[in-house]
């Protein structure tokens, strides 16, 4: 191996050590001061304790001698989202995924100077997916993403004649059952869509639901709401979550397959389905029909709500397709009693399959 290989890899071993350490000691700090956990605390310190002697079988010199963090790179490349940490669950995720990570880096570049380090070091690792696990599941859920999971019935709103109007709607469908409300409105005013969507956010968290904003990632993250809902001619996924984050919903129009897969992959929170049927609100060339959602259910692990037309005279052609959410507009809208509408949709959803 030559000089500058050699001490390039006691770099990389140099930072990765740091790099596990310091996440074993964040897991284990809330192990110990807010768990008050006396096995799993002692378990992460003594992994700690076996990675550092791990680690001590190299030259120390060595490894100080090939740090530069000065003219370390990575210290400039950051994600928009890397100084975004929600919650606790998601800075436990974080250090046990960083620990993770960097034990194999030591483990693998370890395996060019010193194989006893190495297994020591895989022995670390696989003590730390248990540990981290447990850890993990003894943290309250997301709530968003818990909240998601237990949704079954979403309503499309526009921002009505005003802002009172607007917030008594809103309240009310929450409190007659709505999961979900999206703010949809093509006709307003960024100012009056900002305005109706901080009043719908706070509503939301006081009803507990969860409050959406069509279209628009910045009017999401200015008012504070739970999320966005893009088209597929919007805002791609990827770029909604640098504007929102990774606490925050991001929603996706499918209307294939394909479409559906592409959003697994590109990270999306949910899905919505359709446009299953011709409906009131918005018109179409083409309806999915059923047969997509019969797709959907069979494969995709996503929260999938229906769209499209639904309302209670077709709602048993969704439901017999496998899908229990929908998201809907004028089968509320337009029904002569809102509130026993949301309360008859959600009786014949029942509870959500939770994906
Ligand atoms: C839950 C949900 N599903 C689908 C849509 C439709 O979104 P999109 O295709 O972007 O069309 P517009 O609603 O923007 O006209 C949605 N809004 N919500
Ligand atoms: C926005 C949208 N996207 C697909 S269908 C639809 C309208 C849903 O409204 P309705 O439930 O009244 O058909
Ligand atoms: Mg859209």
């Amino acid at each position: 191996m030559t000089e500058k290989t050699l001490r390039a890899t006691y770099r990389i071993l140099d930072a990765s050590s740091n790099r596990a350490l310091e996440g074993l000691r964040t897991m284990e700090e809330w192990a110990r001061f807010a768990n008050d956990d006396h096995e799993m605390s002692a378990e992460l310190k003594s992994i700690r304790h076996c990675v550092a002697n791990a680690v001590g079988r190299l030259p120390r010199s060595t490894m100080l001698a090939a740090r530069d963090t000065p003219g370390d790179v990575g210290t400039e490349i950051t994600v928009p989202t890397e100084m975004m940490r929600s919650s606790v669950a998601s800075v436990v995720a974080a250090a046990a995924a960083r620990t993770a990570q960097s034990l194999r880096v030591i483990e693998e570049y370890g395996k060019t100077i010193d194989g006893q380090l190495a297994s020591e070091i895989e022995r670390a690792r696989y003590r730390t997916y248990t540990v981290a696990a447990l850890l993990e599941l003894s943290l309250p859920a997301d709530d968003r993403q818990r909240r998601l999971a237990a949704s079954s019935l979403y309503v499309l709103v526009d921002a009505g004649v005003d802002e009172a109007a607007f917030s008594e709607s809103v309240r009310g469908l929450y409190q007659s059952g709505v999961d979900v409300l999206q703010l949809r409105d093509r006709s307003a005013s960024d100012r009056t869509l900002l305005q109706r969507s901080a009043v719908a956010a706070l509503i939301a968290r006081q009803c507990g639901g969860l409050f959406i904003v069509n279209d628009r990632a910045d009017l999401a993250f200015a008012s504070d709401a739970d999320g966005v809902h893009v088209g597929q001619e919007e805002l791609p996924v990827a770029d909604a979550r640098r504007i929102l984050g990774p606490d925050k919903l991001i929603g996706l129009s499918t209307h294939s397959i394909d479409q559906a897969r592409d959003a697994v992959a590109d990270g999306a929170d949910y899905i919505g389905c359709g446009p299953v049927f011709a409906g009131r609100t918005k018109t179409f060339d083409r309806y999915v029909g059923p047969a997509f959602l019969q797709q959907v259910s069979a494969e995709i692990e996503l929260p999938a709500f229906a769209i499209g037309g639904i309302d209670l005279t077709n709602l048993d052609q969704v439901t017999g397709a496998g899908i229990h959410r929908v998201a809907v507009t004028g089968a509320v809208r337009d029904a002569d009693d809102p509130a026993e509408a949301v309360a008859e949709l959600k009786r014949r959803l029942g509870k959500p399959v939770t994906k």
